[in-house]
């Protein structure tokens, strides 16, 4: 099976730029289910990706004790307690998992997808649950996306002792699934089963806490705005490489927060509308 790059190439066929006349519905509800009491950051990080990678709403769920660390670094989002999954028609994608931890009380936010229609991003606990509660796949009848690094493949799918294993057995999970895997690293590999690729951005700036559950929240709101979930990964995967290597320019791979990265998420999408024109 051929590798393609997710290069600026790959990156210029699949963006859609934004239309001058649209407005907030026109790009999309995004539902974020991310953070617990010891973890609001990984849902701050998340949400603040998703708000920045062009959704026209979020909402984000968590446990209600939280609520005002959400509303005092943005604003822009609302919250919903847990009851939110008994009605998810707002919503046009679902993202779920950084920060919620693996106990009852976040098992139960998996259980309630199993109604639902719209496609998902499963990351961080919400896979470490999957694997954990041995969830049969069977009951997610819906568009999903996964995005585990290593480790998190290994509980999914057992444990493999390198990384062309690793892509080869998400190869065959993708296609057996009906979903597209995201195997994050150094050179984050993207299947669908049918195609496979590779990314070209990013930097080791982003090996540390909190880049994952930026990137949740990149390709949660690409899924809002309409883009399938093999596009909206590979844009969300590029464009938080290229804000991280943007970054570069200000700060070291050592200095660099994911903050500082999803500030620069702009002129990521501004180099990209650059190379459109
Ligand atoms: N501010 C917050 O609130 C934050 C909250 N967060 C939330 O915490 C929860 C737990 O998530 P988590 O990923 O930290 O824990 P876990 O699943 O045990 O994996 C860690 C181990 O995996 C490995 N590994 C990772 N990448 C690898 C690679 N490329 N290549 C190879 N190995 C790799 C590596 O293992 P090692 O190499 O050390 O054996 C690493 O030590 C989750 O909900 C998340 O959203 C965090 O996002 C942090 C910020
Ligand atoms: N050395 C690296 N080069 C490029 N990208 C990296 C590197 N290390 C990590 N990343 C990226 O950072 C993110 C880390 O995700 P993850 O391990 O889930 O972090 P967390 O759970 O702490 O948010 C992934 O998108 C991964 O591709
Ligand atoms: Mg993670």
């Amino acid at each position: 099976m051929e590798l393609l790059k997710i290069d600026l190439n790959c990156i210029k066929n699949t963006y859609k730029k934004r239309p001058c006349d649209s407005n907030k519905g026109t790009h999309g509800h995004a539902l974020l289910i991310a953070g617990s009491s010891n973890k609001m950051g990984a849902a701050i990080i998340a949400s603040k990706a998703c708000l920045r990678s062009g959704v026209g709403l979020l909402t984000v769920a968590f446990y209600p004790e939280n609520k005002s660390v959400l509303f005092n670094s943005i604003p822009e989002a609302m919250y919903a307690n847990s009851c939110v999954m008994n009605d998810l028609s707002p919503y046009q994608a679902i993202g779920i998992g950084p920060g919620i931890g693996v106990d009852e009380i976040s098992l139960q936010y998996i259980y309630q997808l199993y109604e639902n229609k719209l496609p998902v991003v499963f990351d961080a606990d919400a896979l470490n649950l999957i694997a954990n509660y041995k969830i049969d796949w069977n009951n997610f009848n819906f568009p999903f996306v996964l995005t585990p690094h290593p480790k998190e493949f290994d509980r999914l799918f057992g444990e493999h002792d390198s990384e062309s294993e690793r892509r080869s057995i998400a190869i065959q999970k993708a296609a057996a699934l009906n979903c597209v895997i995201v195997l994050k690293g150094h050179k984050t590999f993207i299947t669908d089963g049918i195609h496979t690729f590779e990314n070209t951005t990013g930097n080791s700036g982003l090996a540390k806490g909190g880049s994952g559950d930026a990137l949740t929240g990149m390709i949660t709101s690409f899924l809002a705005q309409g883009y399938t979930t093999l596009e909206a990964t590979k844009l969300g995967v590029y464009l938080h490489g290229l804000a991280a290597d943007i970054t570069l320019e200000t700060q070291s791979e050592e200095s660099m927060l994911i903050t500082d990265v999803i500030e620069n998420i702009g002129l990521a999408f501004k180099h990209l509308n650059s190379k459109i024109q």
